[in-house]
């Protein structure tokens, strides 16, 4: 087992990896303050870990909301679910809420907690790579609005995480290769060892050796905790963590959410970073080409989709969370593990960098 802890004073917390750890409650229960307790998961997930986690809860007194599967329902109408199941059951602000599964159910289920009666407790138990790698950790929540994705939210850092590998068995490849998009982030943003261990052992970790996952999602886990625990709420260098997102989120929208996974769109959306960055001079050719290699060995998209139109694209850009007096602030790369963050790119170079991917004038 690894373990690490994100040091954000009286609010750390524990991350705890390893194979079979839902099964192991002496390790986390303690995390569970009260005795009410509201799973929230969803219809892939509850017939697979539900009741698996439901017999650890011992003499807690337990509910569940089982949401319906897919970014699609990541809205505040699903919300509502959790909301009335919550109040129907008498729970009060001693409850705690338990996550289970991917970063879809993690963010709503986070969010539902930073809001019901004004904030209670929850615990992450990821169950995808990336929720493992990336959305359970640092404590972003929220849910997507039409206009553009993860537009209303709120910082509400959960009690531990609770990475237990052995629940990737079940994880399609498709959603594998996603979250290996957010684990290449780490190494292109700050970790270059961590990038170059990643080039030589890409083999194995899409076969899912057990030991080199446990060690993707520790290295990853350590890279996420100190660049949160530096900056919680992204007033500075949390932003980095969005490598590649501006252009991604623009994809997601765009495509109808859950056409384009989260890690699909960051991956094509990071060849762009890296293609802008490029284009200014600042990154040699030959990160570039490891960059894009990389990702294409995990099984990611490296190329925009083909039916976004360049002003399309920059809208939807425009809409970003990171814009500052109607400037685009884009994370970019002055070097392999050396991000910035700037608002210096041309408006006409971004475009042409998407025209030169491919994507319609
Ligand atoms: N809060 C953050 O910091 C943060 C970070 C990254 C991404 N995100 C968000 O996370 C979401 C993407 O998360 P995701 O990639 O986990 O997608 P997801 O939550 O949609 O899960 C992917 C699919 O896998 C299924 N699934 C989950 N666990 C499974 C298992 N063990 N076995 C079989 N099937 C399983 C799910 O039901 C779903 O169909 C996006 O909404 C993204 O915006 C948030
Ligand atoms: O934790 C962060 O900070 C991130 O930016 C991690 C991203 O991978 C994640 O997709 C996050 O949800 C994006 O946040 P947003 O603020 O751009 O919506
Ligand atoms: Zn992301």
């Amino acid at each position: 087992m690894k373990n690490l802890e994100l040091d954000l004073g009286e609010r750390s917390y524990p991350i705890f990896i390893a194979r079979d750890l839902i099964g192991e409650p002496d390790l986390w229960t303690k995390y569970i303050a009260g005795k009410q307790v509201c799973i929230v998961t969803n219809d892939t997930i509850a017939p697979l870990y539900l009741e698996k986690l439901k017999a650890q809860l011992g003499d807690k007194s337990v509910c569940e909301v089982i949401l319906p599967d897919g970014e699609a329902y990541k809205t505040l109408t699903t919300l509502e679910q959790i909301f009335d199941t919550l109040l129907a059951k008498n729970h009060n602000r001693g409850t705690t809420l338990i996550a289970l599964g991917g970063g879809v159910v993690g963010d709503m289920c986070g969010f539902a907690a930073a809001c019901y009666q004004r904030g209670v407790q929850f615990i992450q138990i990821p169950s995808t790579l990336l929720s493992m790698v990336d959305s359970s950790v640092g404590g972003k929540t929220g849910v997507n609005h039409p206009m553009g994705k993860n537009m209303i939210g709120a910082f509400h850092q959960p009690n531990c995480v609770l990475a237990d590998l052995s629940l990737l068995d079940t994880l399609p490849e498709r959603e594998y290769s996603a979250g290996m998009a957010e684990v290449i982030k780490y190494g292109l943003i700050c970790d270059a060892p961590f990038f170059e261990w990643l080039e030589s052992n890409i083999a194995g970790l899409m076969s899912r050796n057990t030991d080199l996952l446990e060690e993707a999602v520790y290295r990853s886990c350590v890279n996420k905790a100190e660049v949160v625990a530096e900056d919680e709420r992204e007033g500075g260098r949390r932003a980095i963590l969005n490598l590649g997102h501006t252009f991604g989120h623009a994809i997601e929208t765009a495509e109808g959410y859950g056409n384009w996974l989260h890690g699909e769109a960051v991956s094509a959306g990071m060849v762009l970073a890296m293609a802008l960055s490029l284009e200014l001079g600042w990154l040699g050719a030959d990160i570039y080409e490891r960059g894009k290699k990389l990702l294409e060995l995990a099984g990611l998209p490296i190329s925009p989709p083909e039916n976004m139109d360049v002003d399309q694209f920059l809208q939807l850009m425009g809409r970003d969370k990171k814009v500052l007096d109607g400037r685009l602030r884009l994370v970019l790369l002055k070097g392999l593990g050396e991000a910035v963050v700037s608002s210096e790119a041309p408006e006409a170079t971004i475009a042409k960098v998407l025209r030169a991917a491919g994507v319609r004038a």
